[in-house]
């Protein structure tokens, strides 16, 4: 059964009826609203968006009334009934959905579960329904930081780098992102190969960042202050949410015509925004709405914060039959943070035309707009 399409958005092309059907899973997280907005607003060739997801968001909703056949599918990709009754008959499946936990929220068994074995459930669904599109979104964890601390400077997709992972997170990224990419060119139901694709983002942020709505909430409880932790020198690649949507659209559209080129491939997500370290660039939206970084240097002296990530670490354990105890500083993410990981790579402009939709102005204005509307700014 062909369900193919051709990605060149030719004017005649444009014009036909259209008729495709994406399923985007996760579609209500973070990366996952943006990426159905993006397909609404610039895939012309939607006939039927089937958005997958544990918790079903209210915005849906609004989505109804446009051209687009919006199907809204309460599932969890770990049952795998559920999964391939989602992905039957559609053409191009792009997973977002995954459990982003590096806080201890849950547990290894839990990440491992949603992450790996769901991503193994859509696999499956799109081998047995013949569905022959997959875009996996994947992370810049699955290559870093390393557990020792390497830096990962301007680093490209040929990079070499020694990965090792230890926490479940990350495991579970790379496992999930090797099982996508060994899929490729599996044969799908009606003969057809399947192409895969994984992206990985940097750190994402933009409207709807939780950890940014964190670290606001939290400036706003210590008086509109929050105090630098991490030197300034550590850099952090970050990529607007918008451009990362704006990459899935465009991969999943380019994966027809070139799936011996994209087949197989993994591309890191980039944009302009600038190289900073984690604080800093938090203060490109976090300043403008009225918070101070305290200190041109770290208050605390690093040591002291590798104590302070042991003793919460101990606390979450001690405390686990209790309570969940899990705030933002543990050793695993105190040695992220304080790991340089950029890179800068054409990988996604070389093999399917990517470039930025939105600019680093736009990004950031954007993110502002966002984190001034939240309730009870500091201004
Ligand atoms: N936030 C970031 O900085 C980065 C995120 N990523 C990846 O991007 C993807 C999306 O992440 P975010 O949007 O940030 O997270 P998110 O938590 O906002 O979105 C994930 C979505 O998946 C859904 N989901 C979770 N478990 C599910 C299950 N069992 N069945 C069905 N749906 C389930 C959630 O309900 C949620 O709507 C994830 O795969 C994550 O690993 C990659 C790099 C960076
Ligand atoms: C108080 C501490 C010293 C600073 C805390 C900051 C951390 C919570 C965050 C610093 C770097 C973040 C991670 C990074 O952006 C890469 C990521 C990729 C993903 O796929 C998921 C999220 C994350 C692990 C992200 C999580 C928060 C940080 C560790």
């Amino acid at each position: 059964m062909s369900q193919g399409f051709s990605p060149q958005l030719g004017m005649a092309e444009s014009a036909q009826a259209p008729k495709l059907v994406y399923l985007v899973t996760g579609g209500c997280g973070f990366l996952g609203e943006h990426v159905v907005r993006m397909l609404l607003e610039r895939e012309p060739r939607l006939r039927e968006l089937r958005i997958f997801d544990l918790h079903l968001s209210p915005w849906i909703e609004e989505l109804k009334t446009g051209p687009v056949q919006v199907t809204a599918i309460q599932g969890d990709v770990t049952q795998a009934q559920e999964v391939a009754a989602a992905v039957a008959g559609a053409h191009v499946v792009i997973h977002t959905a995954g459990l982003v936990d590096v806080f201890g929220r849950a547990s290894p068994e839990t990440i491992h579960k949603v992450n790996v074995r769901g991503t193994q459930n859509v696999i499956e669904a799109c081998v047995q329904t013949g569905t022959q599109f997959l875009v996996y979104t994947s992370s810049m964890e699955v290559v870093g930081p390393n557990i020792k601390g390497h830096p990962f400077y301007r680093g490209n997709e040929d990079t070499p780098y020694e990965a090792v992972h230890k926490h479940p997170y990350p495991c579970s990224k790379a496992l999930a992102e090797r099982l996508v990419l060994e899929a490729n060119g599996r044969k799908v139901r009606g003969g057809l190969p399947l192409v895969t694709c994984a992206l990985r983002p940097t750190g994402i942020y933009g409207e709807g960042h939780q950890i940014m709505r964190d670290f606001y909430r939290q400036g706003l409880r210590l008086g509109g202050r929050l105090f630098r932790a991490i030197p300034a020198s550590v850099e952090h690649g970050r990529v607007y949410v918008g451009n990362v949507a704006w990459m899935h659209v465009l991969v999943a559209r380019e994966l027809e015509q070139r799936a011996a080129l994209i087949g197989g491939q993994v591309y890191f997500c980039y944009d302009k925004s600038p190289y900073k370290s984690y604080e800093d660039f938090n203060m490109e939206f976090l300043g403008p709405c009225g918070l101070r970084l305290v200190g041109t240097r770290p208050l605390l002296p690093y040591w002291l914060l590798v104590l302070l990530a042991a003793l919460n670490a101990l606390l979450q354990w001690l405390l686990r039959p209790l309570l969940l105890y899990a705030p933002l500083l543990n050793p695993y993410t105190l040695a992220v943070a304080n790991t340089t990981f950029t890179v800068s790579t054409n990988k996604a402009q070389r093999h399917f035309g990517y470039e930025p939709l939105f600019s680093w102005e736009d990004s950031r204005t954007r993110t502002i707009l966002w984190v001034q509307a939240m309730e009870g700014t500091a201004q």
